[in-house]
């Protein structure tokens, strides 16, 4: 009941996967109703190179708009961005809540960017590597409310950018795919993607899905679970929002307790497994035959063009 009493809320803080459900604190908010309407946005945008962060003051959410020419596709560059911008808004007493979306009408991420396993020397995949551990660490272990806005297509790590929200709402249009294709670049999805697969679509499905690197359309996703719910492409920012509110209508502390109960297991995961996990990554990629896939890929990718 002190949850929304004299302008307190209860709030876990900091990142679920680093202090766990024991580190809880009061920490003020302003209730939404009781604001003057001076104005019904004030948002607080962030300079950024890759991503636009805008803070509403008024409900607490944050936008996320990922805005990497030509396909967001996730660079080393782009990752550490990401983290730091993440890791900021966790800090935020005023945030409570994260939509991530795309600048691009047509593609939400494409993934990890190729030209970073491709032709790099250990160390630089080893750096690599752990960004994308982080920007996992810090989107599935968040505190806040996460929702993905997917009004693009979303493969791989784009994909499990949107997985490791806490909900997925995806523009209704049978152009746009989504799914971790890996298997399909001749690489194989750690076993955190498919430990946050199977978290949302189960086991049977995770297994087809990862075997035959299979892209599912809007509709298709929305039927194995892999979303939550389709949306007309221009109503899917409003209506992010107002799904938002219903989930900040849960007591901040009770939500956030019941999040860590669920992925605690799954994030300890990679925690105790980080450099293994690295060092996998980095003999993998480091292949011969892996890299022969992945340059016959990215040519793949530019032949489509022309
Ligand atoms: C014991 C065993 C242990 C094993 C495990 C250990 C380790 C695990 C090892 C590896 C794990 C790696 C996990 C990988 C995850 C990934 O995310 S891989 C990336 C997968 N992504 C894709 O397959 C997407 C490919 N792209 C597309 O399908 C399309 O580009 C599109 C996103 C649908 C957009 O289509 P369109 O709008 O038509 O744009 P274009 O195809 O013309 O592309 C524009 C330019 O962008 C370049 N590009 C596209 N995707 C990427 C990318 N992912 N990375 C880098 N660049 C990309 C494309 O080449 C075009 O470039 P140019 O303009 O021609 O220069």
């Amino acid at each position: 009941m002190a949850v929304l009493l004299n302008g307190l809320r209860l709030v876990s803080s900091g990142n679920l996967s680093l202090h766990g459900i024991k580190s809880l604190q009061y920490k003020s908010t302003r209730i939404l109703c009781q604001l003057p309407c001076k104005s019904s946005y004030q948002g607080r945008p962030f300079s950024n190179k890759n991503m636009t962060v805008e803070l509403d003051n008024n409900t607490g959410v944050a936008v996320i708009q990922m805005k990497k020419p030509p396909v967001n596709s996730l660079s080393l560059e782009f990752l550490t961005e990401f983290a730091i911008n993440m890791e900021k808004l966790e800090m935020d007493r005023e945030c409570r809540g994260v939509v991530l979306t795309s600048s691009n009408p047509k593609i939400f991420s494409a993934g990890l960017d190729i030209n970073e396993m491709y032709g790099k020397t250990p160390e630089h995949s080893g750096e690599f590597w752990r960004a994308v551990q982080e920007m996992w660490l810090k989107l599935y272990g968040s505190n806040m409310v996460t929702i993905a806005a997917i009004n693009g297509s979303s493969p791989a790590g784009g994909c499990l950018m949107a997985l490791a929200c806490d909900y997925r709402i995806m523009a209704d249009n049978p152009k746009y795919a989504i799914g971790l294709n890996e298997t399909k670049l001749g690489i194989v999805a750690p076993f955190w993607f498919k430990d946050s697969m199977i978290n949302v679509i189960g086991r049977r499905a995770t297994e087809h899905s990862l075997q035959l690197g299979l892209m599912y359309s809007a509709s298709n996703a929305l039927k194995i679970g892999l979303v939550d719910q389709l949306v007309a492409q221009d109503k899917i920012m409003t209506h992010a929002l107002s799904v938002m509110s219903e989930w900040l209508a849960i007591p901040d502390h009770a939500r956030q307790i019941t999040k860590s109960m669920m992925r605690k297991p799954t994030l300890d995961r990679l925690l105790t497994n980080r450099e293994s996990d690295i060092q996998n990554f980095v003999n993998f990629i480091s292949k011969d035959s892996i890299q022969k896939s992945l340059q016959l890929y990215l040519e793949m990718l530019k032949q489509r063009k022309s």
